[in-house]
């Protein structure tokens, strides 16, 4: 079952779009948007969680758009996650989580503590009496207590350190909401996301089942994510073509950074499915082989 859905949405800032006309269904089994840092993830995010509107397409929920949708009972069906800091410090655990719920199922809080695998005694502490992966599950509590269908989850775990970032995602994988969620970190989504969208200078170069596409690229660009994960024991990783060169304005974006770029790619390349994936990339087969 779609949950949400982002029809050709453009999304931008003032009049600058950032956001390219982006097709994206946020499906069952965990849905992971990739890309680096500036690519749009967060932006596309918040026009899930109807905190931008799109300055063309629609987003929709249900067999709504979101523009016509009751939006208080949206807002309690999708909720967002970010990062731990968002919690008032001046607050009690308690209290933060209580305020998420209606008057009369305030004795969840226990529970919902539970849940997360917290001790219900931590109720009555501040922020900054708990660690930052108690912090992060504190998080998730407050954003479970309306009981949502999907979870919205921007890096949720990359303040955390690799042991207590384990813990975190044993927690989520648990549940039973869905989720959007938007990471640098591949081994996250592998975990996580059954599809994932590779997003690069505000559109989508490349969707897929997250193991296919992490294991065999079909664009250049995947294949560089991929590839700039350090093994451990092993070498460095090299980088292949130019990483610091801006995404081109015109043609294939990924252009001027790409090893594989001919002259047919001042064209932009359209999405195409090619081997059980959608990919925009001119040279896709060649990517898929090497
Ligand atoms: N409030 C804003 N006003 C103007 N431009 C913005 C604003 N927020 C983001 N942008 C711009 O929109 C583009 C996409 O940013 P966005 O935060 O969505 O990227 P991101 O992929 O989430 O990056 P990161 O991984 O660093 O969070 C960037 O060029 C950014 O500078």
């Amino acid at each position: 079952m779609t949950v949400l859905r982002a029809e050709r949405v453009t999304l931008g800032y003032g009049r600058r779009p950032v956001v390219h006309e982006v097709t994206l269904d946020i499906t069952e089994g965990g849905v992971g948007l990739i890309g680096e840092s500036g690519s749009g993830k967060t932006t596309l995010a918040r026009a899930f969680l109807g905190l931008l509107t799109p300055m063309s397409g629609n987003i929709w929920y249900g067999d709504q758009t979101l523009k016509n949708t009751d939006l208080r009972k949206f807002r309690k069906d999708v909720q967002p996650v970010f990062q731990a800091e968002a919690l008032d410090p001046r607050m009690r655990i308690g209290t933060s989580i209580a305020e998420a719920l209606p008057r009369s199922a305030r004795h969840r809080v226990k529970t919902l503590l539970e849940q997360v695998g917290l001790n219900p005694d931590l109720a009555t502490r501040k922020p900054h009496q708990l660690s930052g992966g108690q912090r992060q599950r504190v998080v998730i509590a407050r954003a479970l207590a309306v009981d949502p269908s999907l979870l919205i989850l921007d890096e949720p775990t990359s303040a955390l350190d690799v042991t207590v970032q384990a813990r975190i995602l044993d927690l989520l994988a648990g549940l039973d909401t869905e989720r959007l969620l938007i990471t640098h970190n591949l081994a996250v989504v592998e975990r996580l996301c059954r599809t994932s969208h590779v997003l690069f200078a505000g559109r989508v170069v490349e969707s897929g089942p997250t193991r296919d596409l992490l294991a065999n690229p079909a664009h250049p660009y995947t294949q560089a994510l991929r590839d700039a994960v350090p093994k451990l024991g092993g070498s460095p990783p090299e980088a292949k073509g130019r990483t610091e060169a801006v995404p081109a304005e015109s043609g294939c974006p990924f252009r001027l950074r790409c090893p594989l770029a001919v002259p047919e790619c001042e064209q932009a390349p359209a999405l195409r499915d090619i081997r059980g994936r959608q990919v925009a990339c001119h040279r896709a087969e060649d990517v898929l082989v090497t």
